[in-house]
């Protein structure tokens, strides 16, 4: 199983967000409106948002239960968000090294990474002088290259224009067949999700 997941989070407002789910391997996908708590069940599989209930085990590795708290920094997670967040101060290639030192046994070199994303020629470029889709791909290769267990996606296309969606979309696709990594990936498109998603997990009105 790659994610076996069963959180809840009471915000201080009273806004309970709250998850269950078991997914094997490849994509799973977190679709529903907006509002509905997807962000806040990444946060919680992350590491970022302590639930007040339930358990995160992913590939096996419990990470959150009654008994267990594995720090976010230690859970091995890449976190891929809606704008690339790439350091403005470092180059590409520096974005893309960004925490791979501290990997424990991280699976893909630069070059791997660089090749799988067509980001080879970027490498030496500063990320204010990248397209949103560039940026994009920095930020998947940035993650892959930290070591990560699994990848956490939220809405990674909501900040591109369309022909750069299929662009990333036939990315996510390569990472998901040829890097093997379980991937949780939130979006409020349904295009997005039938053709990316391995299993669907539909969030209602909490
Ligand atoms: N820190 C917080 N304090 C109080 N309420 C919060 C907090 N963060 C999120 N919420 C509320 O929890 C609910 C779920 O928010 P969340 O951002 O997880 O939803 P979402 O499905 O990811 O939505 P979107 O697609 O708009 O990002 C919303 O009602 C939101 O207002």
């Amino acid at each position: 199983m790659s994610f076996d997941v069963d959180v809840r989070h009471r915000f201080r407002s009273g806004t309970v967000a709250a998850l269950a789910f078991q997914s094997g391997a490849g994509l799973t996908a977190l679709f529903g409106p907006s509002g509905v708590g997807k962000t806040s069940a990444l946060a919680m599989i992350a590491g970022l948002l302590r639930p007040d209930a339930g358990h995160v085990r992913v590939a096996g590795r419990t990470l959150f239960d009654r008994t267990t708290n594995v720090p976010a920094e230690q859970r091995r997670c890449g976190y891929i968000f809606q704008d690339a967040r790439l350091f403005p101060h470092y180059r590409v290639r520096a974005n893309l090294l960004y925490g791979a030192g501290r990997a424990a046994g991280a699976g893909m070199t630069l070059d791997e990474v660089s090749a799988l994303l067509g980001i080879a020629h970027l490498l030496d470029r500063w990320p204010r002088t990248l397209s949103g889709g560039e940026a994009q791909r920095v930020a998947i290769g940035r993650a892959l290259l930290s070591g990560p267990a699994f990848l956490l996606m939220d809405e990674p296309l909501a900040s591109l224009d369309r022909p750069r969606r299929g662009e990333i979309m036939e990315l996510i696709e390569r990472v998901r067949d040829e890097v093997g990594l379980p991937i949780l990936y939130v979006s409020h498109d349904r295009g997005e999700v039938d053709r990316l998603a391995t299993t669907v997990v539909e969030m209602g009105s909490v």
